[in-house]
């Protein structure tokens, strides 16, 4: 498999690595960054051969630094500092750089950040056993099991175990079930969505009324992001796997959200010219030309996609860095819900 490189395009092919060894966050590319005077103009573009980058690492700090202050300011007026609680069950390396990433995060905004690191051959009610613990602790304000869980826990029951108070993931029933409802509120918003539409309305991209195209129907991406697209009045469609016809519905749509993670999957010809794109792929990809022999990608072409759509986000570098920031901002929502402080 690791030699069978499968050319579709000189920029966008997808083979995978055959060793996946995972790395922390590195450096994303400089040169992809633009002047904040190209942001307001996004939403007015057509077709155009330089469509914009919607740059989520420095989007993402911006959303930093504001936590940063509301953390201090909570912390100076009330002496309350936000907690968030990871569970992290086996050494999967990937998930392993995940949890030092969000550390990291919390500790860059003033965050207490605590860890639970269980072997792989926990059981269950060991895992649960952590979570009511955590769901007791008044410093704690949000508690994450990171997924994916070893295949002898049963999700359902850890993902319910977690209280809906302290769900910074948004991944309890009850949240998404609000969340799907009209007239309803979740106490949380899953990450990864909320980043995704977060970038959206940070780049003056108008949604109501627009074509909307989630590629991928996961509990905690594909799904989540179509009910928040339906909550800001666009006309939402969801493509997948059974899908006959996706290429000729996403070619409909003027804002796209790839969630598959299948590399370079959506081509430049499936794209309406002058749509966004939301890449939320990340994909290994054998590269001879990087030390570590890999490189990450996304679910959408890239270098097709930035000629035809008005606005893309890269890989690494797009929603990645959106998802921790919103982590980040649920748990001090949480925080500031328990304490009453506005
Ligand atoms: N309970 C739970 N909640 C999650 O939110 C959750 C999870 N489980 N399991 C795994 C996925 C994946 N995920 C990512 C977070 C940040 C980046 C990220 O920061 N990526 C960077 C760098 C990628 C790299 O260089 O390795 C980027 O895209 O620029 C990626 C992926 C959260 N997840
Ligand atoms: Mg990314």
């Amino acid at each position: 498999m690791a030699s069978s490189v499968f050319f579709t395009h000189s920029h966008c092919y997808s083979s995978k690595p055959s060793s996946l060894v995972f790395r922390q966050v590195g450096v994303g590319p400089t040169s992809l960054r633009f002047s904040s005077s190209h942001v307001a103009s996004v939403a007015a573009m057509t077709m155009d051969s330089s469509a914009k980058v919607i740059d989520g690492k420095s989007v993402a700090k911006q959303i930093r630094d504001e936590i940063t202050a509301e953390v201090s300011r909570m912390r100076e007026s009330i002496g309350v500092i936000p907690g968030l609680a990871v569970i992290l069950v086996g050494d999967r390396k990937d998930s392993a750089t995940y949890v030092r990433n969000k550390k990291k995060a919390c500790e860059s905004v003033g965050i207490n950040s605590l860890e639970a690191n269980l072997p792989e051959d926990s059981t269950e009610e060991e895992v649960l056993n952590y979570i009511a613990g955590y769901n007791d602790d008044p410093s704690v304000h949000g508690i994450l099991v990171q997924l994916p869980l070893p295949s002898h826990m049963n999700e359902q029951n850890i993902l319910n175990a977690v209280r809906i108070e302290k769900d910074v993931d948004g991944f309890h029933p009850l949240n998404i079930g609000r969340l799907a409802m009209r007239g309803r509120e979740p106490l949380f918003v899953p990450c990864t969505p909320k980043g995704c539409i977060e970038l959206l309305h940070r780049y003056n991209v108008s949604i109501k009324g627009k074509r909307a195209v989630v590629i991928g129907r996961s509990n905690i991406v594909g799904m989540p992001a179509a009910l928040l697209l339906q909550r800001e009045d666009a006309t939402v469609s969801i493509v997948h796997s059974r899908t006959s016809n996706p290429e000729e519905i996403i070619r409909q749509a003027d804002i796209i959200i790839a969630a598959v993670g299948q590399a370079n999957m959506v081509r430049g010809s499936w794209i309406k010219p002058g749509a966004v794109i939301i890449d939320v792929g990340i994909n290994p990809v054998e590269d001879p030309n990087s030390p570590r022999g890999y490189k990450l990608v996304g679910d959408v072409c890239y270098e097709e996609a930035i000629r035809i759509a008005s606005a893309v986000t890269p890989v690494p570098g797009g929603v990645g860095p959106m998802t921790i920031a919103m982590l980040l901002q649920n748990t001090l929502i949480s925080a500031k819900r328990v304490h009453h402080f506005e």
